[in-house]
């Protein structure tokens, strides 16, 4: 394990790209698995440019075969998943939060930590300006169970019928992306998809959910679907395990009282 020395004051994720191309061009791994987050990507695109290689995005699974490595991953924004085995390597891989699990260890052991001298870049990148972000309220990719409202719901002050099942259930409230970034109804960390989170919940209800492909990519692990739709040929009711051909403003309060009821 490698840790790499304290930055300097100031200094930006991408002035950490010399330290991780020493360190990849003296060990020479045949695999790189970099996290799919914002530092993450940069850093991916970095070392495949430099390393004259292509790197695979948004990486769902692999297997690695006596013959080399292939990889599943999405492309066309979640519209498809494409299978790689790349030629070369080194492989440079990103992986978006959530989607494998951690598995248990069996004799558990510390490794050995090797510290890394921060090598400062000949150029470095430069702050202009700093804005704060909204704080984070949720983290989707753990929650059990979600209830996930759409541009079925028809006013903001709605939101407060969901949220009633929501507390009902003990689950977290998401949604989907026009919701968040369109009308701004709910911040975005809280939308599901390809652009937002991933969930492997046990169970997740959709209320006024059409189900397009963006937005169902980030469901296809959960346990059990349920989808409230009044348009009975929409896409979601392929998905769902559990589908209501109704009214969500129906439903909404039966549901809550069936759970109430016991
Ligand atoms: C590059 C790209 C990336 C994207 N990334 C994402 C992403 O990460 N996540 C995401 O969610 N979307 C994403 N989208 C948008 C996505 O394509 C869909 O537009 C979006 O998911 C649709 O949201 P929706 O289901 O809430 O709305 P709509 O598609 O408008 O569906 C609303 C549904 O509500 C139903 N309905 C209406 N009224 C009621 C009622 N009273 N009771 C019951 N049902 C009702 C309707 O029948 C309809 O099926 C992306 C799009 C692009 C182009």
């Amino acid at each position: 394990m490698y840790r790499i020395e304290k930055p300097p004051e100031g200094c930006l994720v991408e002035d950490l790209f010399d330290t991780l191309w020493e360190l990849v061009n003296q060990q020479k791994p045949a695999y790189v698995l970099i996290g799919a987050t914002t530092s993450g990507r940069l850093i991916c695109g970095r070392l495949a440019a430099r390393l004259d290689v292509s790197a695979i995005t948004d990486v769902r699974s692999f297997d690695l075969l006596d013959d080399g490595l292939t990889a599943r991953h999405m492309i066309f924004a979640g519209g498809a998943e494409r299978l790689e085995r790349p030629l070369r390597l080194p492989v440079l891989m990103s992986v978006a939060r959530g989607q494998f699990e951690a598995e248990a260890v069996q004799n558990p052991k510390t490794p050995e930590v090797i510290d890394l001298p921060f090598l400062v870049p000949e150029k470095r990148s430069v702050l202009r300006e700093r804005m704060d972000l909204p704080a984070v309220s949720v983290n989707l990719a753990d929650a059990k169970r979600v209830v996930c409202l759409g541009r079925g719901i028809a006013r903001q002050e709605d939101l407060v019928l969901a949220e009633n099942l929501a507390r009902e259930l003990g689950a977290e409230i998401a949604c989907t992306r026009p919701l968040s970034e369109g009308l701004g109804w709910l911040p975005r960390e809280r939308y599901i998809g390809i652009s937002g989170a991933y969930i492997k919940s046990d169970l997740y209800i959709g209320l006024g959910v059409s189900g397009q492909v963006q937005h169902t990519v980030g469901i296809t692990d959960v346990k059990v679907i349920v989808a409230v739709n009044r348009d009975p040929d929409a896409p979601i009711f392929k998905q769902a395990d559990y589908g209501i051909a109704a009214d969500l403003y129906q439903v909404l309060p039966a549901l809550i009282e069936a759970i109430r009821a016991g």
